[in-house]
């Protein structure tokens, strides 16, 4: 559904190139989660940013659904973030004095959708993350994780297949942390969603169906070590 083939992105800053991005190859299926992790530096948020076609690669494609995403003109990336994108961040940026229901329910309006409608998918999302009895609740009256998941029902109340994720459980004890990528993983398998989170929380490996691990830009590791029988029999084969 996501493919990165042979990715790069530099930027210049006074005098030097980065190459953030160095030949990246990732593909992400519907239904599937992947994690990333890397050191501080290493291009994670880049890789993010082309996926969700905020940057344009330098060279290599970017593409979802067979659509080449690092194409789109500035209309057809607003649409694409629009209706396919769903992001979930860190830093959770909610409307104060503004309840939990229409917080997540403003995020259609750019949509046709009428307010009613917005209100009511909004609050199912709500209630999806565990949020049903808060949808009158202001942010200023919710803890960091309830707020988090608030972040992630209005991330998902257009119901996008791409889910984009930057460090969703960076605020959150090991707990919530565990709930929101188990949250996420769930939401990946019922809706044929392709997820993405970029991480630094080791929980993450066990819940993912894959982990990659990025340094200077490039992409160390595919899927994890297979299991010791199948290393054996790889071995025995080789
Ligand atoms: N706008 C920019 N201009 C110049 N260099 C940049 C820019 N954005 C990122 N970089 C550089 O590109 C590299 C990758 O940055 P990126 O933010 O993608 O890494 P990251 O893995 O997300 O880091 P972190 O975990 O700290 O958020 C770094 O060397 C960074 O300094």
């Amino acid at each position: 559904m996501l493919e990165l083939d042979r990715v790069v992105k530099h930027y210049r800053s006074g005098g030097e190139v980065v190459r953030a991005v160095d030949d990246v190859t990732l593909t992400v299926a519907g239904g599937e989660m992947v994690a990333l992790y890397g050191p501080s530096g290493s291009g994670k948020t880049t890789l993010l940013q082309l996926a969700a076609a905020l940057l344009t690669p330098d060279a290599g494609s970017v593409r979802f659904d067979g659509r080449d995403v690092g194409a789109f003109g500035g209309d057809e990336a607003d649409d694409y973030r629009r209706l396919d994108v769903g992001f979930v961040f860190q830093e959770i940026e909610l409307w104060r004095g503004v309840s939990a229901q229409e917080n997540a329910a403003l995020k259609l309006v750019a949509d046709p959708v009428p307010w009613k409608q917005a209100r009511k998918q909004a609050a199912r999302w709500l209630e999806r993350v565990g949020l049903g009895h808060k949808l009158d609740e202001v942010p200023e009256h919710l803890s960091g994780g309830e707020r988090q998941r608030v972040a992630i029902a209005t991330a998902l109340a257009n119901e996008p297949r791409l889910i984009l994720a930057d460090e969703p459980t960076g605020s959150l004890d090991s707990r919530r942390g565990r709930d929101v990528l188990e949250l996420l993983r769930a939401i990946a398998r019922e809706r044929g969603a392709a997820v993405l989170l970029v991480t630094h929380d080791p929980q993450a490996a066990e819940i993912a169906d894959r982990v990659h691990t990025l340094r200077d830009g490039m992409l160390l590791s595919e899927a994890p070590e297979p299991p010791l029988p199948a290393r054996r029999a790889l071995d025995a084969a080789s």
